[in-house]
Formats: C-alpha cells, structure tokens, sequence
C-alpha cells in the first residue's frame, strides 16, 4: 500500500534541508530520549560507502537514525493534528467529508456535498482561485476532483481517503450508499472523532515500534552445524558451549549487558511470558560455569536462557550494542525432528526480524532444515544463510555451487540477492576472547594467508549481517509508520482542502448576506419611520372626514328637521296632541337615520383605511392581524327620544306671524288656550271652568260676545296654522335642546373614536409587524455573523493545517522508501 502522491521505491540519500522548514522544527521538537536512544555515533560509517556493491542498497545505520527521528516527530506531530481536528470537530466545525457522486457532475460541484443545494449553488458562483499551486496541493485537488467512473457513492470518499474513510460498509453496497446519503453534518462527525481516536491509537502504536531500538536475531540450523560457535565469534566471546556432540537443548538468547543494568548473569526462565527482570520469582540466575550444564544437561525444567553479557568491541564493530539498534542473538536447539516445530513456531514471532541459518559447509541441508527454511521463507522472504565449517571443504566451488543451488530450492528470493545473504565462513577461525584478554585482535600475530581470508570472510559476513539486520528493521518498525504517514497525510490534507473550500464558500455567502442584510436593515428601518408616519396621515384624515361628514349630516339634519314632517297629514284637531308627539318622533327618527348613515360612512371609511395601512405593510413576514367592523357601532341611538317631550307651548308659536295683530294673538292665544284645554277636557267642562271664573252675567254682557269671536277666531286660526306652528316649534325647540346637548359633537366624537380605535390596532398591528421585522433582522444578523467569525476561523485553520501537513508531505518524500525492494 503506497501513498499515491509521493514516489515509490526511490533511494534517497536524507540531506537535511535547512530550508525546510517543517524539518527544522521536526528535528528541534525531538526529544532528548528519543535523539539519544537512536543517534549514533558519527564514527558509524555508511554501508553504501564501504560495501558499494551491495544490490540492496541501504543508506546506513546514520540514516536509519535520522529516518527514525523523523518519523517520530512526524509521528508526533500528526498526532497533534489529529488531536486538533478532533476538538474542532466536536466544538467549533463538523468536519464534511467529499461524499459525491462524480458522474455528469461539474467539476465545482463535485468538491462540494451532494445533498447540500446551497452549498452547490454558492459553488457555482466562485470558481477556484488560478493561484499556482506547489505538488501536495496539486495532488490533493486532484484526488478531490478525480473522477473515479464505476465507484459507487459509498466507495468513492472510500478511494479518495486512505486512512480517515468512514466505516460505512455495514451492509451491502446499496444500504452504504444509503447511509452516505442520509448522514447529517453531526453524525459524520461523530464517525469521524472514531477514525481519528483509531488512528491515535495507531500512531502510538507505531511510534513505540519506531523508538523500540532492540531487534531479534534467530540463529538456527542443523545439529552440530555450529550454531554455538558462529555466535561466540559474533560476540568474540566464549559463551555458548560448544561440543561436538549435540549440546543446545533450549532457546539462549544473548543480550547486551546494558538490557540488565550492566550485570553479566544468565536467567533461566521457565514461563517466558511471565519473566520480569527486576522480579527475582520469574527465573532462575545461573552461573556461567554451570551454562553448559544447563544448556547440555537434558533439563526440561526451563524453556528460555537469557544471556547478559558484555560486548567488549567498539559500537561501530559490535553486534549487540552498535548505537543504532540493540540485537539480541537467539541460539536454537539444532534441528531435528523434535524441535522443529518448536523452532518453527520460535521464528514466526512477530519481534524476530532476522532469521540466521547455520548450515554446515560438510553436510549441506538435512531434510528438517530444507522444511524450515521452505517455511521461513514464506514469512520472512529473505533469509540470511551461514554456510559454516567452510574450512574442511577442499573443492570450495563445487561446495559453493552445490549450497547455492539447494538454497534456489528452499529460498529463491535470498538466492537472488546471495551475495549479500549467503556467506561461506569459518566461525573457529575467528579469535576468541579469553579471560584476560583485554582487548582482541582481529589479526592473528602469524597469520596464514587463509586464515586472513576467514577472518576477512567472517567480517564481511558481519557487515552485510548488520546491514541486513538495520534494513530488516526499517521494512518491519519503520516502513508501517512511514506508509501509514503518508497516508494518513494526504487524508489530513484532503479532509483540509476540502473543509477549507466549504468554509471559505460559507465565509463569501455570510459575508455577502450581511452586506445586504445591512442594506435591507437599513432600508427597513426607513421604511418603519415612512410607513408608520403615512399609516398617521392615513387615520387623521380619515377620522376627518368622518368628522366632516358626520358633522355635516347631522347639522343638516338638525337645521332641516321641520322639513321632515311636510308630508305628515294633520289628523285634525282631536287628534293634535298625538299628532304632536307623532312630529316630534319622526323629527328625533330622522336624525338618528343620519347618525347611521355616518356611522355606515365611518365603518367603510376605516375599512378602507385599514385595507390601505395593511397594503403599505404588506410585504413584512407573519400573518396581518384580523380586524372586525361588524360590532363597531352596536348601541341605540336614539338617545333623545325620551329627553324631548311634547308640550303645550308647543302648539303655539309666539313669534310665528309679524303680520296678525295683538289682539288677535290674544285672542288666538285664548282660542288656542281653549282649544288645547278642549284637546285635553271635554268641550263642556271647559266652558263650565269659563264661566265659574269670569262669572255668568259678566260672562253673558261682556265676554260672551268676544268670547265667541275669539273663539271664532281661534279655531279658524288654529285650522289654519296649527300643523305649521307645531313642527316649527317642535323642531325648533329639539334643535335647541341637541344644540344645548352638544349632541352633534358628542355623536361625531363617538363615531370617529370608534373609527380611530379600530384604525388605532391597524396601525399598532403595522407597527408590532415592522419591530418584529427588525428584530428577525437583527437576529439573522447575528447569526450570520457568527457563521462569518466561525467560517473565516475554520478556514484559517484548515489552511494552517494545510501547509502543516504540506511541509510533512515533503519531509516524507525525502526519507525514500529504501525497503521498495524487500517485499516479505
Ligand atoms: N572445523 C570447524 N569446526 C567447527 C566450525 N564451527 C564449529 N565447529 C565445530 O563443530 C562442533 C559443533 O559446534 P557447535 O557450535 O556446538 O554446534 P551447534 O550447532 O551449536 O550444536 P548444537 O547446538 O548442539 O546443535 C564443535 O566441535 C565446533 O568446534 C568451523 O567453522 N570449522
């Protein structure tokens, strides 16, 4: 699994860029532990250099430190980001993920959400920035806008994130592409808090397996092929037994001293899983004079040795402590059929990164040992093989060919690169340390020209073992970081372009949205001073002209009251007083019909304002108030009816003619005096009243006479002027009472202030509508700004992410991939 945006397999030498940025802080930001458990010493030199003919080529133990650090800070420094991702995740921004479908789409929508219409309208609007883009950034685009014609939905985010892809695969394809469809910003958010918690957890993982600076070498091979003795001379030290008989009954792994505080001791351990060290109860110490005895003594009581022992030889020659990576040698038990299997399960741990092979030169592969390397090979690939006791071979081609040939067999890939992995040695021939030597010579003081050919034999045995170890270690504890880097990186860097898009298309609408949300603020606020002050104007003058008419009307009224009556016939005189109150009830009917006539005016007036003053507001949100004018006006009336009554002055009328003389008015007065007590009496009891008074014989010489003249007189006149002389004073006397009533004012004052009250909730209505407008306005506006601050922050973040990531892209593109062609 290779990133697709950094180049495979190429072998680059590290040079550290002081214009990279990013390193220089990766670099910095180690910590000391880290730098000083895996810097090595500068006096290592490069394999490349000292043994150019390698095919593997590997950039050395100083560039496998160097590669080691900087994974671990990249290491670190992409969990950082992870970390940041996911508190803005949770707090401030649901991180979206490029969920499209690409067919027939544009190539702007296919950055942006299928289901988010709005965000695909705006996308539709901006185009990319023709900004020049640097390679990661490229890339990343790339992979945004990639169509990937047969994928479903469901797989293409799948295809376009390596690592930070969402788990939606819980059912079959249609039922994820369902899913995909139907997540909402939070649920994929919370998916993604998953991933991100997961590939924590795998970052921690990967760098404790980058700092582990120990690794296992398996040292195994057939009975008496010298398995002991290649140790020792790997150690230059006597530590193994060796015997010509058969001696290894269990598994010695030697260790650096440093692994046990720097005491040399043996622990034998009987439950391996349980062994502590520092916990006395989980082995046994064993001298090193009785480790024959324990190896060799046929004891079944322990499984494991472990071998603390001191390495005298400098760092850049030493096996087990060489600065770079500390390995612990594991002696077997020679291959038979018995341990096979036990050595066979021993080498598919994990923590075994290197399997040596002993073969002696004498008897080549023994069945048992061409079935083991047949299966190591399949789990390791490559093998590194010792053919040993190469000194007792005379024909040492023939001896060569023929081993060469069986490895083919059993391990072609380690046959392919034998020249690296296949060494013909003599492990005798390396000198051995004894007790009180102090140092040891590599030189024997009269060497034979073929014991310096073994012992330069050996030593390039050891260097090409060490290179392999180092390489080995890279493809097992580095190579996984690197990879899962990189991919993890370009994902970082996809969910971030794609955020940053979204967020800075979020940032353009909600700007662009207060900007008109300003001018419409405004122009709704001028709106609410214009329309509040003409809906004013509109109730004054309409209470005006309510005012106007009904005053009109019922002025008119009053004034033309007697006229109301022209057409009432005069019943007679029997009947003048009801008559009268008949006159003053039609008079009293007419005004109040004008009253209704303005009151009708008044509602369909108001109606019509209303109608105007909910027109001018009409283009607000929310639903017009209702306003009822069917109850407007509901009492009665006829509020005078019972004030004005009918009485006798009434029936005459005192001023009515300039033209009849005095004594006729009195007379008339007398005769209408008479005729309205004859109206009330009976006629007989008027005259008998009469003539009590005035007396019978006055009566009979003076009065009589006049009396009968007069009275003459008066019933011609009231006859004649009666029905005229009643409606003007009826009229004239309910003008004056309505007049002393203010009744005109008052009826003019109630009609319009029922009207006014009515226009009153319009306008009230208009104005609640117009403050809410402003309100929702200044709310959206909140909001919206909000949506700005949030946005612009999420979209600086996502681009500081960016170039974080961008710079560690690069950083990765210069540790190479020296293990392209180590493929197990
Ligand atoms: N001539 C010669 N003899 C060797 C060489 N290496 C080992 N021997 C001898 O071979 C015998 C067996 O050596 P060991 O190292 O005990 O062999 P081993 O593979 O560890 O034996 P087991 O652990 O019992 O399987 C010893 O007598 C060694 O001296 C060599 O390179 N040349």
């Amino acid at each position: 699994m290779s990133s697709s945006f950094l180049p495979a397999g190429r072998n680059v030498q590290i040079k550290f860029n002081p214009d990279n940025r990013n390193s220089d802080v990766l670099i910095n930001s180690l910590s000391d532990k880290a730098v000083s458990k895996t810097t090595p010493p500068a006096i290592i030199p490069s394999t490349t250099e000292s043994h150019a003919s390698h095919s593997f080529k590997f950039t050395g133990s100083h560039a496998f430190a160097h590669k080691s650090q900087k994974l671990l800070s990249l290491l670190r420094d992409t969990k950082s980001i992870l970390g940041s991702y996911r508190e803005v995740n949770k707090e401030k921004w649901h991180i979206q993920y490029p969920f499209i479908r690409f067919k027939a789409q544009s190539s702007t929508e296919r950055i942006f959400p299928k289901d988010d219409n709005n965000l695909r309208s705006i996308s539709e609007r901006i185009t990319m920035k023709a900004e020049p883009l640097n390679k990661f950034r490229e890339q990343i685009r790339a992979k945004l806008h990639a169509p990937e014609p047969d994928m479903s939905s469901s797989q293409e985010s799948i295809n376009k994130l390596n690592v930070l892809n969402l788990d939606l695969k819980k059912g079959d394809r249609s039922s994820a592409e369902n899913v995909v469809e139907k997540l909402d910003k939070s649920s994929v958010a919370t998916l993604l808090d998953e991933r991100i918690i997961q590939s924590i957890k795998r970052i921690e993982n990967l760098s404790s397996r980058v700092a582990d600076t120990s690794s296992k070498v398996l040292v195994a091979g057939d009975v008496n092929a010298g398995k002991s003795t290649f140790v020792n001379a790997l150690l230059r030290r006597e530590i193994m037994p060796v015997d010509q008989q058969p001696c290894t009954t269990i598994f010695c792994e030697v260790l650096n001293v440093q692994e046990n505080s720097n005491k040399e001791e043996i622990h034998a351990i009987k439950n391996i899983e349980a062994y502590n060290r520092e916990d006395k109860n989980t082995y046994t110490k064993i001298d090193f004079v009785n480790l024959f005895d324990t190896i060799s003594g046929g004891t079944e009581e322990y499984t494991q040795l472990k071998v603390y022992c001191k390495d005298k030889r400098k760092a850049q020659q030493s096996l087990l402590h060489n600065g770079v990576v500390d390995i612990a040698l594991i002696d077997c038990p020679g291959l038979n059929r018995d341990t096979l299997k036990t050595t066979a399960l021993f080498a598919r741990q994990e923590e075994i990164d290197v399997i040596v092979f002993v073969v002696s030169a004498e008897n080549h592969f023994t069945l048992s040992a061409k079935e083991f390397l047949s299966n190591a090979s399949n789990e390791k690939a490559y093998l590194f093989i010792v053919v040993n006791r190469f000194d007792n071979i005379r024909d040492k081609n023939k001896c060569k060919r023929n081993i060469l040939e069986q490895i083919k067999e059993v391990s072609p890939r380690t046959h392919e690169h034998s020249e690296d992995l296949v060494h013909f040695v003599t492990s005798t021939a390396i000198p051995i340390e004894t007790d009180n030597d102090e140092s040891i010579s590599e030189s024997p003081a009269s060497p034979h020209t073929s014991d310096r050919q073994r012992i330069e034999d050996f030593q390039s045995l050891e260097e090409s073992l060490r290179n392999f170890i180092l390489k080995k270690r890279s493809k097992s504890k580095l190579a996984p970081a690197q990879y899962y880097l990189e991919n993890l990186v370009s994902d970082i860097g996809v969910l971030a372009e794609f955020n940053r898009s979204i967020a800075s298309i979020e940032a353009k609408t909600a700007l662009k949205e207060l900007q008109d949300g300003e001018r419409s603020f405004e122009q709704l606020c001028n709106d609410e001073k214009y329309i509040g002050a003409k809906a004013e104007k509109y109730v004054e003058e309409t209470c005006d002209l309510i005012v106007r008419f009904t005053k009109q009307r019922l002025e008119h009224a009053i004034s033309e009251i007697d006229k109301s009556v022209i057409n009432i016939e005069y019943p007679g005189l029997v009947y003048a007083w009801a008559f009268a109150n008949d006159v003053r009830d039609i008079m009293l009917d007419e005004i109040s019909k004008e009253v209704r006539l303005s009151e009708e005016f008044a509602k369909k007036e108001t109606a019509l304002c209303i109608s105007k003053i909910q027109s001018s507001g009409e283009n607000l949100e929310g639903n017009q108030r209702q306003i009822k004018l069917d109850k407007m006006y509901k009492r009665d009336h006829n509020i005078i009816s019972n004030a004005i009554t009918v009485s006798l002055s009434d029936f005459v009328d005192l001023n009515f003619d300039k033209n009849v003389n005095d004594g006729l008015s009195i007379i008339g007065f007398s005769g209408c005096t008479l005729i309205a007590v004859a109206t009330r009496l009976d006629a007989f009891s008027s005259l008998w009243k009469i003539t009590n008074f005035i007396g019978f014989n006055n009566l009979r010489k003076i009065a009589l006479p006049m009396i009968l003249i007069a009275g003459g007189i008066s019933v011609a006149y009231v006859i004649r002027d009666l029905k005229r002389s009643l409606t003007r004073n009826l009229a004239r006397k309910i003008q004056q009472q309505l007049a002393q009533s203010q009744y005109v004012d008052i009826e003019t004052n109630r009609i319009v202030r029922q009207g006014r009250k009515k226009l009153r909730l319009a306008t009230d209505d208009l104005r609640t509508r117009f403050r809410h407008a402003v309100e929702e306005e200044e709310k959206k506006r909140i909001v919206t700004k909000s949506i700005l601050a949030k946005s612009e922050e999420a979209a600086r973040f996502f681009e500081e992410i960016f170039s974080k990531v961008e710079s560690m892209a690069d950083t990765l593109e210069t540790l190479g991939h020296e293990w392209e062609d180590m493929d197990d």
